[in-house]
């Protein structure tokens, strides 16, 4: 049922794509279901050009024919689409949960708008029940960990910081990095959060997306839903 709403969400972002767009194409299951439908389009002649977030994306894309760029190539997108793992009605988001949140937010902010699609589970009150995907460097890890504790924890916030994967088999992403997962359960505050996160220095970048999306579609039994913030 979840997965025909996450693919009742991807149809309603499609409305927004035209031929001759540079797309940003997001990572998840939710994501794929719009990868999917462009693939379409491509097939049926739509001109588009896609920077994909991950190497899953990139594959995913590839496979059904869908003309892939860079960044450094195309700088400048017209649109992004992806997925989230929480959103609130101010489009403040949690994303991570594929581990592909570095490449999703640079992607998401080289792009002149950023749509999330997602099936209404994802919709929250307050978010921090799925835990916060943090990116780190390897090196230091332990100090960083204490850090992001101690940062967090004057902010009121407490709870377990765990490595994706474990010690002995840790979770490595695209980028080469590790990815901390914090269960705050509720961040009230997320900008104080995303702000003294991104000053500890071996956090390469966190799950907290804010002021980046422009329109939300969410897809839920009683039908899909456009959020602006
Ligand atoms: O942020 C993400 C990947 O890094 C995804 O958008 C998020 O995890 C949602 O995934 P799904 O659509 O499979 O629920």
């Amino acid at each position: 049922m979840s997965d025909d709403f996450k693919r009742a969400a991807a149809v309603a972002a499609l409305a927004e794509v035209q031929s001759g767009m540079r797309l940003g194409l997001g990572t998840g299951s939710t994501a794929d279901h719009f990868i999917r439908l462009i693939g379409e389009k491509v097939a049926a002649g739509f001109d588009i050009l896609a920077v994909p977030t991950s190497e899953r994306t990139a594959e995913l894309a590839g496979e059904l024919g869908i003309p892939l760029s860079t960044l450094d190539e195309t700088p400048e997108l017209d649109l992004t689409v992806d997925g989230a793992d929480e959103l609130d009605r101010y489009l403040r988001l949690v994303k991570g949960g594929g581990g592909a949140l570095l490449r999703e937010k640079i992607v998401a902010t080289a792009s002149a708008r950023m749509v999330v699609i997602a099936d209404s589970s994802k919709l929250v009150r307050m978010i921090g029940a799925f835990p916060l995907p943090i990116e780190v460097v390897p090196f230091g890890l332990e100090s960083t960990r204490r850090a992001i504790m101690s940062n967090a924890s004057a902010l009121g916030l407490t709870g377990e910081i765990v490595l994706r994967g474990g010690k002995e088999t840790p979770f490595v992403t695209d980028g080469g990095h590790y990815i901390l997962d914090a269960s705050f359960r509720q961040i009230a505050a997320p900008e104080a959060l995303s702000e003294s996160l991104g000053a500890i220095p071996g956090v390469v970048e966190h799950g907290l997306f804010i002021g980046i999306a422009d329109a939300a579609y969410v897809a839920g039994p009683d039908g899909t839903e456009c959020l602006k913030p």
